[in-house]
């Protein structure tokens, strides 16, 4: 598996941003897309905007239903309201040898691909980078932030994962691989319920909840009841991503997380894969989290208002 081929699942904020940069450092990447996107994608060709760029790429890309041969790597970067339809998508690309990358924000997705693909196949995965698909269909971006982690989710690591590595690497973004990888993708979980949860509760970035007398001990509140789901359930938060997280959710200058970005334009969230997951596991856990359970129905509604 020298030459790795990709297949990206997804040519949306962070399928269509890391998949764009791969593409870029000439890796050998097919972009998977549903109809609409083939058509934007056909006509004006993956653009990654802003912070001062405005890069074109015109990607093959693969239209769903029409998958007719497997990739090495895939990289999964649906929302989890798409997952179950996705999986379904890019079953075909998966072979015996291929392994799975989600950018997923949460856990619930792994239970998922597992259950399809099987232990082996699936990796873990931590995307960060802030990026949202613009009114034109563009990637844009909206803040510096970008690297992606991965690694094996359990002994031993597959022998293929050092071809991942070569991969990834040395492609105009930070990547890594990291040997505690479920440990990593719980401090994003927490970090990304913290600051989602923040913004979902009043309705405003961090910078604005800060500003207000009461702001940030409420933040500082939500932050300790996700920390604490992770500790009783096995994944106690390294203190200093605990610190980075605190440090973020207290800072002025934050912006919003793309789930506040999807609750702003009226678009579903993944309400349940981000606060229903946590507060199930924190109840089972027979931990009180009143504050991450206000978020999850408030987001049930969201949902159910916008169908
Ligand atoms: N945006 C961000 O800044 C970050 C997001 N994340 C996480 O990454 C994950 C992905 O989010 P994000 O990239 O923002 O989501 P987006 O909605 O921007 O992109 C998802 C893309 O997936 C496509 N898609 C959905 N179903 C299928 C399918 N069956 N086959 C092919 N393509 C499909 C959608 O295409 P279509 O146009 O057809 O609907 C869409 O373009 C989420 O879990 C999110 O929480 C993590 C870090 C940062
Ligand atoms: C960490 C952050 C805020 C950017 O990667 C994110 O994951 C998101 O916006 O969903």
């Amino acid at each position: 598996m020298n030459d790795l081929r990709i297949l990206v699942v997804g040519a949306g904020a962070t399928g269509g941003y890391f998949g764009g940069r791969l593409l870029q450092a000439a890796r050998d990447v097919t972009f998977l897309v549903r109809p609409g996107r083939a058509k934007l994608l056909r006509a004006r060709g993956l653009r990654i905007v802003g912070l001062g760029e405005e890069t074109v790429l015109h990607p093959p890309i693969v239209e769903t239903g029409a998958l007719d041969e497997t990739y090495d790597l895939v990289l999964l970067a649906v929302k989890a309201t798409a997952l179950t339809g996705a999986i379904d998508d890019f079953a075909p690309a998966v072979g015996t040898e291929t392994l799975v990358l989600p950018f997923l924000n949460g856990m619930a997705h792994i239970d998922s691909l597992v259950a399809r693909f099987g232990e082996a196949a699936v990796l873990g995965g931590v995307a960060k980078v802030v990026t949202t698909v613009d009114d034109d269909g563009d990637i844009r971006r909206l803040g510096p932030l970008q690297n992606l982690t991965y690694g094996a989710r359990a002994e031993p690591a597959p022998p293929r994962l050092s071809d991942v590595d070569a991969a990834l690497t040395g492609a105009g973004f930070p990547a890594a691989r990291d040997d505690a990888i479920t440990g990593a993708m719980w401090a994003k979980w927490v970090f990304i319920a913290s600051i989602g949860g923040v913004n979902a509760l009043m309705r405003g970035t961090t910078g604005d909840v800060v500003a207000v007398p009461g702001g940030a001990a409420f933040a500082e509140a939500v932050v300790a009841e996700a920390a604490a789901v992770a500790e009783a359930a096995g994944h106690p938060v390294p203190a200093a991503d605990l610190e980075a997280t605190r440090r973020t959710v207290s800072d002025p200058g934050t912006g919003g997380s793309s789930l506040y970005r999807d609750l702003l334009g009226g678009h579903p969230v993944e309400g349940e894969q981000i606060f229903g997951d946590l507060t199930a596991r924190a109840r089972e856990l027979g931990l009180s989290v009143p504050l991450l359970d206000l978020v999850t129905l408030q987001l049930r509604v969201h949902n159910h208002r916008t169908g």
